[in-house]
């Protein structure tokens, strides 16, 4: 990890909820889990593509009832967050996930920003917070959730698209995303992970993304890297769940050095902690002993995240000081 502080850009929480959280919060709630045990569970994080992880995170997110389980989720990242040098964290949340199995979304706020309210105090985290929109879910779902985010005045700092991409492509979210921007949201969206570039120029496009999320295939389209290049589109990229989700072969073959040669500003990001084999610093230590990531690469990436953050001129100033 690199000595100079660090922006999480790319982190879903309910992705840090892990096994043994899983199984706190299910004895907490008294429920009953399809797993035999700790080690049934664990046997299970072995991934064919996105859609096989997104089958095991959702299921695993029923184990996320109250507002202290949230509180709890968002509290253990910070912590580990912290202790890996990240000081800066913009966290996905997915609000539909969570009202489709009738956890109110005013509980889902409060949980997680009981967290992130003192983040900055008890951890030397600042954060941020993104709603993103399940984009395999209907379109009129989203517009109602970016809806109910606005009559609850909830504070986050913008909206993003995940889950299933292939099939989904930006264009069906553009006047939910225009919505957005016209409340003053930030706005970013998961594009070229698994679909194509073409979902990458949409996102850009029709959905003003000010950060592509991942974004790894845009190097299969020399127009479209120059295009990212010219406007100094950053790219959250997550090294250790491209391996996991078989988005590259293995981390050797991981196209980091390229982007970062070519001009992108990449980042480097999580994703989904509890799934893909550790934080922020597991993905930099792995990008150094497989990669043999250099000093001067990853101080880049270091600068390069808290750049691309939404982090306030005055916040941004303190961190790239330090
Ligand atoms: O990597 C991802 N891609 C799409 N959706 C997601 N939701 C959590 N992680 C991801
Ligand atoms: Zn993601």
């Amino acid at each position: 990890m690199a000595a100079t502080p660090y922006a999480e850009l790319h982190m879903h929480i309910e992705g840090a909820l892990g096994p043994e959280l899983i199984f706190a919060l299910a004895e907490r709630n008294r429920m009953h889990l399809p797993y035999s045990g700790l080690a049934d569970l664990e046997a299970r994080y072995e991934f064919a593509d996105l859609q096989s992880f997104l089958d095991l995170y959702f299921a695993n997110m029923a184990v996320l009832r109250t507002a202290e389980d949230f509180a709890d989720l968002t509290r253990d990242y910070l912590q580990r967050a912290a202790a890996a040098g990240v000081r800066h964290a913009e966290i996905f949340f997915d609000p539909q996930a969570h009202i489709s199995r009738g956890v109110p979304l005013q509980v889902v706020l409060d949980g997680i920003f009981d967290a992130l309210a003192a983040s900055e105090r008890e951890f030397g985290v600042s954060s941020g917070l993104i709603a993103a929109f399940l984009r395999d879910e209907p379109v009129h779902d989203a517009e109602e959730v970016l809806a109910e985010l606005l009559r609850l005045r909830a504070p986050i700092i913008g909206v993003g698209l995940d889950s299933a991409e292939v099939g989904y492509p930006p264009t069906l979210f553009e006047d939910v995303f225009a919505r957005a921007r016209a409340e003053g949201l930030h706005v970013v969206a998961h594009a070229g992970e698994e679909g194509p570039p073409e979902y990458i120029w949409q996102a850009l496009d029709l959905l003003g993304a000010e950060r592509i999320d991942h974004g790894v295939r845009c190097l299969e389209d020399p127009a479209l890297v120059q295009r990212l290049v010219d406007e100094e589109i950053p790219l959250t990229v997550c090294p250790l769940s491209n391996v996991c989700l078989r988005v590259v072969d293995s981390l050797e073959d991981h196209p980091l050095r390229t982007m970062l040669q070519a001009g992108l500003r990449v980042t480097v990001n999580s994703d989904d902690p509890a799934y893909f084999g550790g934080d922020i610093g597991a993905n930099f230590a792995q990008l150094r002993d497989r990669l043999g990531l250099t000093e001067d690469e990853e101080n880049l990436l270091a600068r390069n995240s808290i750049e691309a953050s939404f982090a306030s001129p005055g916040r941004k100033a303190e961190l790239l000081r330090s």
